[in-house]
């Protein structure tokens, strides 16, 4: 798909099949074209749709008559959509982006490698290391978060609060028995499965729009032709819809969180945690700082 550089971000040519999601792209001329979205238009569409799901979860729980702790399948943790897909969120999210990468152009293989570094170095910096405990256990133990003994009586728990107190990560507490307890316990939830489906939907969304519209040249997208464009570019490759189906599973499991996990302002944290390297890099970066954008390439097809 055809996308020049606007003269506004002080561009260098891209390649002709680089798409840089861009508010200018509608061609001025056309009637009717307001109606029509861009790939920015589609992409902060995408984007908008997490928090909304959060804030409809959070308000039925809420509101819900039973206990946001309501026995249902998905409020178990144990869940296997919970244990085997989201456990391992980065994992799947890793497997769908390579099959895709996989079939880009060569030259724009390298560029499209880098931009999933940075992704999983963010995801690594939030979940696994930060100089120490990732980010989301140092915020928990800066907001006087501990590691409680699970053993509820007194000769052992004295035994294990000793080595409690020494536990500074979660998966560390957990290991040892305890339960993380006390501080602000940012959602890892909502941090993974956003961060995870805003990186898939930039990477993607020109190759689902390419195949959904057979390559057509045109100024953007109308409302009425985004699900019809979706299911066109599912039918037409198996790649594409293993990553809608992935991007609909993380949804689903977003909304899950939102209605049965964490308080208002976890999730909060954890959706910010989400949006944080993908506002940077694919919304900031990449569309206003050519040598950026000569380093990291723009997603394409
Ligand atoms: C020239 C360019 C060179 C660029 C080089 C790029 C390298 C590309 C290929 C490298 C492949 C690396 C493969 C990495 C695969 C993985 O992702 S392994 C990680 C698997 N683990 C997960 O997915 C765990 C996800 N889960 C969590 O993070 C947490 O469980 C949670 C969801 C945050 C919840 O936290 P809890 O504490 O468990 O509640
Ligand atoms: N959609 C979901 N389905 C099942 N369990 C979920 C969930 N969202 C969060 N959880 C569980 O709630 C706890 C807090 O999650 P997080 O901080 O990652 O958002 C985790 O428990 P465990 O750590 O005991 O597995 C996690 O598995």
């Amino acid at each position: 798909m055809a996308s020049p550089e606007p003269s506004a971000h002080g561009a260098e040519k891209l390649d002709d099949d680089d798409v840089i999601p861009q508010p200018s792209s509608r061609s001025p001329t056309l009637p009717g074209t307001s109606l029509l979205l861009s790939p920015t238009d589609l992409l902060i569409l995408a984007a908008s749709f997490y928090p909304l799901t959060l804030i409809a979860g959070s308000v039925f729980s809420a509101c819900s008559p039973s206990p946001a702790s309501a026995d249902s399948h998905f409020s178990r943790k144990r869940n296997p959509f919970n244990v085997f897909f989201v456990k391992y969120g980065w994992l799947w999210t890793t497997l769908v982006f390579l099959i895709h990468a996989s079939r880009l152009r060569s030259s724009s293989k390298a560029r499209a490698l880098l931009r999933y570094a940075v992704a999983t170095i963010w995801w690594v910096l939030v979940t696994r290391w930060f100089f120490g405990p990732p980010i989301m256990d140092q915020l928990f133990l800066a907001t006087r978060g501990k590691c409680q003994p699970a053993d509820p009586d007194p000769m052992h728990a004295e035994e294990e609060v000793g080595t409690a107190q020494m536990i500074f990560t979660s998966a560390a507490c957990k290991v040892a028995g305890g339960k993380w307890s006390g501080g602000h316990d940012l959602s890892g939830h909502v941090f993974l499965l956003t961060h995870a489906s805003l990186f898939l939907w930039s990477e993607l969304l020109p190759t689902l729009i390419h195949s959904g519209t057979a390559g057509r040249e045109s100024a953007g997208v109308s409302w009425s032709e985004i699900f019809p464009i979706l299911i066109r570019s599912a039918a037409a490759r198996r790649e594409n819809a293993g990553g809608l189906a992935l991007l609909v599973l993380w949804w689903w499991m977003l909304l899950m969180t939102g209605v049965y996990f964490h308080t208002w302002l976890e999730k909060a944290t954890g959706w910010i945690a989400g949006i944080a390297q993908w506002a940077v890099l694919y919304v900031w970066a990449l569309r206003s700082h050519p040598t950026v954008r000569s380093i990291f390439g723009v997603p394409g097809i």
